[in-house]
């Protein structure tokens, strides 16, 4: 893509529908995951499964070793399909379910590809997304993935944070970072300063793509970082939702893609989740709550609330209850959210409740259950906040509360979109072997 041009304003542009690639809907009802792109041919084709094990991917041995440290015992379909063109360089768009492995393609592939003795002074990569913690999530997984590649330097930049000490790392080639991941804000700010320089980027991925691109405010930072690039790289982009007016925009940022879209949305829904609805008034929702913590057997949960105002009172509430509750919200400042972020994942809590901070990309392993405490205003967004629950295909167990026209009618587009029977919670509850893995 080139610069000038071609970066437009997205919000005065007519999203030209028919641009989008026919993926063949018949033979997506076969498949799992439709591929298209590459070559104009392939377009509409889809990929078999040929790869069974990582070492199939030729990956260098620092990397098998540590895909090994990992347990990763088999790659999954995302991985499959994906990883052996992301190492060739090819720029690729990806929509695949929540929780099966997504950030593992763009870490593995942009590790393969980096030279040897990468140059001290240089940034080859650049991933950003949308939040903070996820941002700091992503930097652990380069972390876990590169241990055996030791003159790796990896840095996470982000917002609410003090920008001189990004500014100080990037001063010094002892510490300048080959591999930054951050969000969108801080990032922007440090090119626009001329701390951080783009000239040698060969990579630039965007985890949670829509989420990205759909915000004004993030899609003019990503189009300003964007811009700083060279011409000639590698892109690529991940969500679980990919909407065909987003796939659109974020095409604009690519050229030729391998594109792998879940055309049918049915397909989006994770089979070892179950999911219930509980319809109550307002003000019912915290005996209810309580009723479910107290009686449900659960390993980590999470709760949605829709605004960081009820976040801190509901978590004041459940601790005045003796649930063993953190919150996370923005209104939290950002050391203290890495911190409460650290000790949800490593299990030191069991309830969060969190604003959409949480909602998308976060992945601790143990949660096992998911409550709306209030419903997303979208489908989309339940999608994700759902998919916290039973990641990489565990069991898992969502709740949502519905107390209002509005949350019914996200309720039915939720059903009809993904296809997915939301029965009423039942009133005796549902055995805990169907939502606990052993
Ligand atoms: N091949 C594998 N074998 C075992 N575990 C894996 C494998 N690939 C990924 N995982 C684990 O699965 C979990 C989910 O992965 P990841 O967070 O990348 O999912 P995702 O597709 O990005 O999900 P989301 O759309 O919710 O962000 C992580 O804990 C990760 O370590």
């Amino acid at each position: 893509m080139s610069h000038e041009e071609d970066l437009i304003d997205y919000s005065d542009e007519e999203i030209n529908t028919t641009d989008i690639p026919s993926n063949g809907a018949a033979a997506a009802q076969k498949e799992e995951l439709a591929v298209g792109g590459g070559e104009a041919d392939k377009k509409g084709s889809y990929v078999g499964i040929h790869s069974t094990g990582f070492r199939d991917f030729l990956l260098k041995d620092e990397l098998v070793r540590a895909i090994t440290d990992c347990g990763f015992e088999h790659p999954s379909e995302v991985q499959q399909v994906t990883i052996p063109q992301a190492i060739l360089g090819n720029d690729v768009l990806c929509q695949a379910k929540s929780g099966l492995g997504k950030t593992a393609v763009f870490v593995l592939a942009t590790l393969q590809q980096m030279e040897e003795k990468p140059e001290a002074g240089v940034t080859t990569v650049l991933v950003m997304c949308h939040t903070r913690e996820l941002a700091y999530q992503i930097k652990n997984e380069y972390a876990r993935f590169a241990k055996y590649l030791p003159e790796l330097k990896v840095a996470v930049f982000y917002g609410g944070t003090p920008v001189q000490k990004d500014i100080e790392v990037l001063k010094n080639k002892e510490t300048h970072p080959h591999i930054i991941v951050g969000t969108p804000g801080r990032i922007n700010a440090l090119v626009r300063d001329k701390h951080l320089r783009l000239a040698g980027l060969k990579h630039f991925v965007l985890d949670e793509c829509d989420k990205m691109l759909d915000q004004p405010d993030m899609r003019h930072d990503v189009q300003s970082i964007f811009k700083n690039t060279p011409a000639h790289k590698q892109v690529m982009m991940f969500s679980a939702t990919l909407a065909k007016d987003i796939r659109v925009i974020c095409k604009k940022f690519m050229q030729n893609p391998l594109e792998i879209f879940v055309d049918d949305e049915k397909k989006l829904t994770l089979h070892g989740l179950q999911q219930y609805y509980i319809k109550l008034d307002e003000r019912e929702k915290n005996r209810k709550l309580n009723d479910l913590l107290d009686t449900l057997e659960f390993n980590q949960v999470i709760i949605f609330v829709r605004s960081t105002l009820r976040c801190t009172e509901l978590d004041k509430l459940l601790r005045e209850c003796n649930f063993p509750s953190t919150a996370v919200h923005s209104g939290i400042n950002q050391e203290e959210r890495i911190k409460r972020y650290k000790e949800f994942k490593e299990f030191q809590t069991r309830i969060c409740v969190s604003t959409d901070i949480f909602g998308r990309g976060i992945d601790v392993e143990r949660i096992n259950v998911a409550i709306n405490y209030d419903m997303p205003e979208k489908a989309d967004a339940y999608l994700h906040r759902v998919g916290r629950a039973g990641r990489f295909g565990t069991k898992g167990l969502s709740i949502s509360f519905v107390s209002s026209q509005d949350d019914e009618a996200v309720l039915k587009s939720i059903e009809e979109r993904f296809e997915v029977a939301l029965p009423e919670f039942p009133a005796d509850g549902v055995d805990a072997s169907s939502y606990m893995d052993n």
